[in-house]
């Protein structure tokens, strides 16, 4: 409920919008409840007295009442879906923005599947929940309150009925809602699961196709779509029996003022009409029941989807920025002091006790055992995660005192795995600057060695990618990836095993361009060849989180066993270790 509290100040912008869809609902419910009194008067004193002026007098005060309740029922409709409509969109925006800005900490916490339930179906309930509070909320209690006052000032002969079936209507539907809201949490549970798993099973399609895994994986998922359609019937039907319940309870208390009236009627102790009258108002009382209930077990199901939410927007991220610090030009020296960093808290570190110096325009390879950190050390540089314990310093000073925003964009960063998105490769690129000239693309896919493929495709640099860039080669992906980096002419340039789908020739080109370009960053190269880092000013071997050897190339070859290894196991396999 706290969540739903933290939530509603999405609603005060509209407020006004929720104020006026009840009001008018009032004017609906208001018109209903006049209906089965002038149905009264129409059979009691109309009908039964022959007077027909008086008859066609009450049609038409029930025409008018019917009238009123419609502009009241629709104007209810139009504003409480102006209000759920503007609630969502801004609720989705935020959880967006939030989203975007998650640490990759954060990211991996919640899993891609929870995100896209957060942003959908979450987002869907609390705005269904929010239409139908405006809209039944003061309908259902107003209807049966209503009802209820009527009976007892103008058929309190049959009152005694209400007395003993609405206790028992309560308590049903007391029950069901209650029931409904832990059967609902249990089934949004199971469609987390299924989200995670369609998106984990589109996402890596060519792999399940290549390992032929597609029977494994459709029977992974039937097992969840399975749990799924067990959790949702169990909660359709147990919830589904609650209708039908109500209409029998209801039907016996017709049942009874049948019985009661009829005997009233044969002692002319009541009127035909009142039984008619009781009759409808019965059904009213057990409308608004099952309406309040409705709204009730609507709001059960979207609590868990409002506390889900609230648990997103309220994700701390662990990245902070400090605010108005001078933005002083980067250099580009780094400096590791005794770093360590685990992502999973109380597991073993995957960086243990790290430090280097580098100055400013050198170039660095790292290099080492599969998992032995490299990718980890080098996303310390833009704080795509924060060290544990210890200092990572640019030009002398923590890199957590600078501007997140200023640091991040003296960073060239191009991952080992290259995301581009379903863009042209000109909106790729100026991912990395957005206020690159065509020139610049030029010059960044030039670099990249880029150049040449792209313009064998027939809208060049408007060439469309697909989403994951599936239509192109995975050397084709890395080189335009590598030109996002470049083009923001970064202080710091960190090219994180970029080259490794990339042919010889093509390094070659670019380890050139890199070195005649880029003479002033500081670059980072990971990479598992020797080939890619052996110029390099200084390497780095790494195991197991650690840095067991550094120096040149020429260096560790005579004081690096690992090195040595690496070098000996890249000569046999026929990989160029030399120029
Ligand atoms: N997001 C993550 N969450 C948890 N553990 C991770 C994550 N990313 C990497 N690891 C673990 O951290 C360790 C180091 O990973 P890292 O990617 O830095 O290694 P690497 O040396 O770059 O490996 P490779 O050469 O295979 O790319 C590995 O044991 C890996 O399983």
């Amino acid at each position: 409920m706290q969540a739903v509290r933290k939530l509603s100040k999405y609603v005060k912008p509209y407020i006004l919008f929720a104020i006026i869809a009840p009001v008018m609902m009032l004017i609906e419910v208001g018109m209903d409840l006049l209906q089965p009194t002038i149905l009264k008067h129409i059979i009691d004193d109309g009908i039964a007295k022959g007077d027909t002026s008086y008859i066609v007098k009450m049609f038409g005060l029930m025409l008018a009442t019917s009238l009123i309740g419609l502009i009241g029922g629709v104007g209810c409709s139009i504003y409480a879906s102006r209000t759920a409509v503007n609630f969502s969109t801004d609720l989705r925006h935020d959880l967006y923005e939030t989203i975007t800005y998650f640490s990759n900490k954060s990211k991996d916490k919640f899993t891609l599947g929870k995100l896209v339930t957060n942003l959908t179906s979450d987002i869907e309930m609390l705005q269904r929940a929010l239409t139908m509070l405006l809209k039944i909320f003061v309908r259902g209690p107003m209807m049966f309150i209503g009802a209820i006052v009527i009976v007892f000032i103008t058929a309190r002969e049959l009152f005694p009925i209400l007395l003993v079936v609405v206790p028992i209507l309560a308590f049903f539907m007391y029950y069901f809602t209650a029931l409904s809201g832990k059967l609902f949490y249990k089934v949004q549970k199971v469609v987390d699961l299924v989200n995670t798993k369609v998106q984990e099973n589109l996402a890596g399609i060519r792999v399940i196709k290549a390992y032929n895994r597609k029977d494994h994986q459709i029977e992974q998922f039937a097992n969840v779509n399975t749990q799924l359609m067990k959790r949702s019937m169990m909660a359709d039907q147990i919830i589904g029996v609650l209708g039908p319940l109500t209409m029998f309870i209801v039907n016996l208390g017709i049942v009874a003022a049948l019985w009661m009236g009829a005997i009233k009627v044969d002692n002319n102790t009541l009127q035909v009409g009142v039984i008619l009258a009781f009759i409808n108002y019965l059904m009213m009382v057990m409308h608004g029941l099952t309406s309040s209930s409705n709204v009730l077990i609507q709001l059960a199901r979207a609590i868990p989807s409002a506390e889900r939410i609230v648990k997103v927007l309220e994700e701390q991220t662990e990245l902070t920025s400090p605010k108005n610090v001078d933005k002083h030009l980067i250099n580009g020296s780094v400096t590791f002091e005794n770093v360590h960093f685990s992502y999973v808290k109380e597991t073993e570190a995957v960086l243990k006790n790290i430090s280097f110096h580098v100055n400013a325009g050198e170039t660095v390879g790292i290099i080492g055992m599969t998992g032995s950190g490299k990718s980890t050390l080098v996303k310390m540089l833009p704080r795509l995660f924060d060290v544990d314990r210890g200092v990572v310093k640019i030009d002398g000073r923590n890199i957590k005192d600078y501007d997140l925003q200023y640091l991040r964009a003296a960073v060239g960063y191009a991952p080992q795995k290259a995301t581009l998105f379903s863009k042209t490769i000109a909106e790729n690129l100026l991912y990395g600057k957005a206020e690159a000239t065509e020139q610049d693309i030029l010059e960044a896919l030039a670099a990249a060695n880029a150049q040449e493929f792209v313009d064998t495709l027939p809208a060049r640099n408007e060439h469309v990618l697909t989403q994951g860039a599936t239509n192109l080669s995975g050397g084709q992906k890395q080189r335009l990836a590598m030109a996002r980096a470049f083009i923001r002419q970064p202080q710091l340039l960190i090219l994180d095993d970029v080259t490794s789908a990339v042919d010889s020739i093509s390094e070659k080109t670019i380890q050139n361009a890199i070195t005649s370009k880029f003479a002033a960053a500081t670059k980072f190269i990971v990479s598992s060849k020797i080939s890619s880092i052996r110029h390099a000013d200084q390497i780095f071997v790494m195991d197991d989180g650690q840095i067991v050897a550094q120096g040149t190339h020429e260096e560790l070859l005579k004081t690096s066993p690992l090195y040595q290894e690496m070098a000996r196991t890249q000569a046999e396999k026929g990989v160029t270790v030399g120029e």
